[in-house]
């Protein structure tokens, strides 16, 4: 039986001011983005899945059997009460166990003083991301739904509306690759900046659809890329020393449309040789809905592969083709990726981790989240350089392909944020500008 949700006024705590220079973001803010997630977005978000898993709930049955509808009722009771803690602000809880990321998690949470360990005290990155790992905390130790995703229809949904428009890509990859040139790297480069506009997150699970077309948009949108550091990213791909095998990391972000631009910059960046391998990085569990977890990226691949237009057919099994031959190659998982610590911390909490980045010649970071990762979720100024931010992270050449969908962002020219808070007061939320940025790793 569900239980009844009673949710309490704002406590205390929360001040009706926005973010302060400075600080750490917060739902404690009330007038920022962080304030509005917790309070607005995530409860949604949990509602809907509940709604998803819900109106899925016979085909689960179906697959996995009678016996386990109790524990479907038993997760969704699971995912009401959560709801609850968040409304209610709640301490956010240790898991139970030791096994997998949990002590990660548990060493993480048991850290957080009194002062920042409930969703709403604390910094939004470790709530929001929080939020997630409790969800599959829900499944993680059931001997079959384990395996369930609950964000897969979404995420399979947002591949299948993309067609038209990876079709309209792969032509005009066709003719790119007759002439290897900075300008088409350019080009790619913002397409693949761009597909992180899809991301499921952000519309609350509710599908987005990509229209026109993708170069067409790429050329429309170039004065909305407010930092563009595309030239100084073809400069770090063009630097590398060619006596050694040329590895390019992906952390990727999105499944759907987004990861397909992932597969279409990693294919040019194959052809034209300036990668001998592209690994991609994917998330351990459900994440974000819509980022792409190992399955997304095998399903992705065979459903272009299984598809009835001859030229997805055979980029799908181009793409299969480069894993068999290590062109392509899939990280094996890590959990850093789905743990609340900022990138900055990677060398201290998993130094393998760091180690392997550092070998390779670049690490491209995708996405609003990592971004955030990357800089923190912090106000800096805006004009303070995306070196200072990182705060010592930089295992190797890094650049970061974001739409700005949160209010955290550095490596604005003076007078710049003025200029787009007078154009869109929403600017830093939309994910209508993006900002292309990197850092050299002097060796
Ligand atoms: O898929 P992306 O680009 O990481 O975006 C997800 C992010 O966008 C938001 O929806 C807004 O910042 C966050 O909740 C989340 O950090």
């Amino acid at each position: 039986m569900a239980r009844e949700v009673l949710c309490k006024p704002d406590p205390s705590y929360i001040m009706d001011i926005k973010t302060p220079r400075h600080n750490f973001l917060s739902a404690r803010y009330k007038q920022s983005f962080a304030y509005k997630t917790m309070k607005i977005r995530l409860p949604k978000i949990l509602q809907n899945t509940i709604g998803d898993i819900t109106n899925n709930c016979n085909n689960i049955i179906a697959e996995f059997g009678e016996v386990i509808r109790k524990d479907i009722l038993t997760i969704v009771d699971n995912i009401l009460q959560l709801k609850c803690e968040l409304e209610n602000d709640h301490i956010m809880e240790s898991f139970e166990g030791i096994d997998g990321d949990k002590r990660l998690w548990n060493s993480f949470l048991n850290d957080l003083d009194d002062d920042s360990n409930t969703f709403f005290k604390t910094c939004w990155l470790y709530s929001e991301c929080y939020i997630y790992r409790r969800l599959y905390y829900f499944f993680e130790n059931h001997k079959v739904l384990k395996a369930y995703d609950y964000f897969s229809q979404n995420k399979q949904n947002a591949f299948v509306i993309s067609v038209e428009p990876m079709l309209e890509i792969i032509h005009g990859l066709e003719s790119m690759k007759s002439y290897i040139s900075d300008d088409n790297l350019q080009i790619l480069l913002k397409l693949n900046l761009w597909g992180n506009r899809c991301d499921l997150s952000i519309s609350s699970g509710k599908e987005v659809k990509l229209n026109g077309n993708p170069f067409e948009l790429v050329k429309n949108l170039d004065k909305r890329v407010i930092i563009d550091k595309s030239s100084q990213v073809i400069e770090i791909l063009k630097s590398a020393d060619r006596r050694n095998d040329i590895v390019i990391e992906f952390i990727c972000d999105n499944a759907g449309y987004e990861l397909f631009t992932d597969f279409i910059l990693a294919d040019y960046l194959i052809e034209s040789k300036l990668a001998d391998k592209v690994r991609f990085n994917l998330k351990a569990i459900p994440w974000f809905i819509s980022d792409a977890t190992i399955n997304d990226f095998r399903w992705s691949l065979q459903f272009m592969k299984d598809h009835a237009t001859p030229v997805l057919r055979e980029y799908g099994k181009k793409w299969q083709k480069f894993i068999v031959e290590n062109k392509f190659e899939v990280a094996n998982i890590n959990n850093f990726w789905t743990s609340p610590y900022e990138y900055y911390r990677m060398s201290e909490i998993d130094p393998d981790l760091y180690k392997r980045l550092s070998i390779s010649h670049l690490v491209i970071f995708k996405g609003d989240l990592n971004y955030r990762k990357l800089i923190s979720d912090f106000s800096w100024d805006f004009t303070e350089s995306f070196e200072t931010c990182l705060r010592g992270f930089l295992p190797t050449n890094i650049c970061s392909l974001r739409t700005v969908k949160a209010d955290v962002i550095c490596g604005l020219l003076e007078g710049q944020a003025d200029i787009l808070e007078k154009e869109s007061k929403d600017w830093m939320i939309t994910g209508e500008y993006g900002t292309i940025q990197c850092a050299n790793k002097i060796r």
